[in-house]
């Protein structure tokens, strides 16, 4: 379960999280998407500054005012430029905010030459300057204090430069009620998007780690479905297939070896005196023994074979698709195989042998029981004949 309690508390007046793993996972989230939307941003506000450039030439002509200010403009574009440049190589620079307040604050230079260079628009100027303020608050998805600064460093210097220029004391102030009109707006417009994204990732985290738990849970149920399927159809000493799965399971087999036309055996194992060494090394080791004997039965027959449990050291195998001289090639090779590797239990190599009694499944056998029986009366012939054999009926 996945119990992480994340706290998406929202500072109103910050317009972020409280927290600040929260912010900070936020950030890291909204970052390449904010990082697209600046780097926009910059190439226009690049190519306005220079395309306006060419505006000046006919009123200024080809002196010494129109090339200061066209260099000024180059340099300006440039910076913004490089800060397209490296927040496209680090987009981080732009959840952090600074990088971008610092050239925010370049840039507004070129409105206050601006003002005193290009005497026929000083209007213009302000004007811009107004709708300037506005976009900088979108121009820093993060930071909106930090907009704060760069917007109050532009309306103040504009108005330096209005006193500067010998207007009245009215008009500069006059002039800072009218700049922070847009100041206002785009503060509070930035905070309340702020806030709207921030709640609208919190959604989302909350919604992900529903469906998260959700899917650990569903993980869960099947894993206990499983368990309890196992649990059902196999025997748990050996974890081979119990009577009932392997019962159900030759049913199906016999179904389909009759359907296909196919012969069908089947065998019943037993361990030669076993008895023995549950008497000579502890029931432990006949446990050990009946897991490795299983394991080997297992890996040594086809995949499509049956093998189940019959109880006690005994074992049910069921060969579809094999016929009886077949069965007995197969069976007398697993013979060998347990014979020749003794098994080792605590430091201890104990040796093993089976008897088996194998029969073809016929069309006219009524049930499996009858079959077994048939099986099991050639497995008591092999152990009356001396054990460690395979012997058909
Ligand atoms: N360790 C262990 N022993 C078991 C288990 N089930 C049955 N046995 C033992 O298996 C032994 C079977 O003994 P017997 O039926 O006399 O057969 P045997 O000693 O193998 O002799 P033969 O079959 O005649 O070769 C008994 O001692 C049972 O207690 C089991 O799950 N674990």
């Amino acid at each position: 379960m996945h119990t992480v309690t994340t706290n998406y508390r929202l500072s109103n007046w910050r317009g972020e999280f409280v927290d600040a793993a929260t912010e900070q996972a936020f950030r890291k989230h909204s970052e390449a998407d904010a990082s697209r939307s600046l780097r926009r941003a910059l190439l226009v506000w690049a190519a306005l500054v220079v395309l306006f450039g060419l505006l000046d030439y006919p009123v200024l002509g080809h002196g010494y005012d129109f090339q200061v200010l066209f260099g000024w403009r180059l340099a300006t574009a440039a910076v913004l430029l490089l800060l397209y440049w490296q927040v496209r190589r680090k987009p981080s620079l732009v959840s952090d905010g600074y990088a971008v307040t610092a050239v925010e604050i370049f840039g507004s230079v070129l409105f206050f030459m601006l003002y005193f260079l290009r005497h026929d628009m000083v209007s213009w100027v302000i004007a811009v300057v107004a709708i300037s303020l506005l976009a900088l608050f979108m121009f820093i998805p993060n930071r909106v204090y930090l907009s704060l600064l760069a917007s109050a460093f532009l309306s103040i210097g504009l108005m330096a430069c209005v006193a500067a220029r010998g207007m009245g004391a009215e008009k500069v102030i006059g002039l800072g009620f009218i700049l922070v009109l847009p100041i206002a707006v785009g503060f509070f417009t930035a905070l309340r998007w702020q806030l709207a994204q921030r709640q609208q990732y919190a959604l989302l985290m909350q919604v992900i780690s529903s469906n998260r738990d959700l899917q650990d849970e569903i993980k869960r149920r099947e894993a206990l479905e499983a368990e309890l399927k196992r649990q059902a159809t196999t025997d748990p000493l050996t974890g081979l297939f119990n009577r009932r799965q392997y019962e159900m399971l030759f049913q199906r087999e016999r179904q389909r070896c009759n359907r296909l036309g196919q012969e069908m055996t089947l065998c019943v194992m037993d361990l030669d005196h076993f008895k023995r060494i549950n008497d000579q090394h502890g029931h432990d080791a006949g446990d050990a023994v009946l897991r490795h004997v299983a394991q080997h039965l297992c890996c040594s027959l086809r995949h499509s074979d049956v093998v189940g449990r019959f109880g006690g050291e005994e074992f049910v195998l069921i060969l579809p698709d094999t016929g009886l001289e077949q069965a007995v090639a197969v069976l007398n090779r697993l013979r060998e195989e347990l014979a020749e590797t003794p098994v080792p239990v605590r430091g201890q190599l104990l040796p093993v042998s089976a008897t088996f009694g194998v029969t073809a499944v016929r069309q006219d056998d009524s049930d499996l029981e009858s079959i077994v029986r048939r099986a099991d009366r050639a497995l008591y012939e092999g152990k009356g004949a001396g054990r460690n054999r395979v012997m058909t009926a």
